[in-house]
């Protein structure tokens, strides 16, 4: 469960935690959270309830928090995907996507790492938004229209490097007609422990 006694906003850049802390680990993922528990039981543990979250994540979160929740953009622009993650939405190994990092934060601390890869093919039209989301959260545009529609969501177990880095996520992908996007959220264990 998130921490209740913290009321220092770490999501200022001075307060920040160490930057590697909130940085995306390599992560390993699983079809399933079953899957996932054969390999670290702490899936099943408190994380659980935020690995199976239905609905907006964004929306979750806000239930949780008592004063306030706000998203930080670590990084956001054209870059490369990971050869896995280009894997994973079927687009081209070497193709850049529009790539969105951020954290999401509850009453001032970040709870949450989230990456976020828009292949091209999502960003005309309509799709121009999501070059623009800024502090909006995502789930807020693709919440806000039925034809964007989450898949199936994978448990990932993280390879953290250092210190506090986030230990277990889940990601899928969300799809409209031709269109698809993954969405990963890496829990920082502030969040669950
Ligand atoms: C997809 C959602 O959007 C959330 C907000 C994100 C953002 O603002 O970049 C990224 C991942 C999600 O946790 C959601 O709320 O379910």
């Amino acid at each position: 469960m998130p921490s209740k006694d913290c009321d220092i906003d770490f999501c200022t850049p001075e307060l920040s935690a160490n930057p590697r802390t909130l940085s995306v680990p390599r992560t390993e993922w699983y079809d399933s959270l079953a899957a996932a528990g054969l390999r670290n039981a702490d899936v099943h543990g408190p994380a659980r309830y935020w690995l199976q979250v239905e609905g907006s994540f964004t929306r979750a979160l806000q239930q949780q928090c008592r004063h306030s929740f706000h998203v930080e953009i670590h990084y956001e622009g054209f870059s490369r995907p990971s050869l896995e993650e280009a894997r994973h939405l079927g687009i081209p190994g070497r193709q850049h996507a529009w790539i969105r990092e951020v954290r999401l934060c509850g009453d001032g601390a970040p709870w949450v790492l989230a990456r976020t890869i828009i292949p091209l093919a999502c960003l005309d039209g309509e799709g121009r938004r999501l070059r623009h989301l800024g502090n909006r959260p995502l789930g807020a545009y693709l919440f806000s229209n039925p034809l964007w529609q989450r898949g199936p969501i994978e448990t990932g177990l993280c390879l953290p490097e250092f210190p506090g880095q986030p230990e277990i996520a889940r990601r899928s992908v969300f799809r409209n007609q031709s269109r698809s996007l993954l969405v990963g959220e890496y829990l920082l264990p502030r969040l669950y422990r």
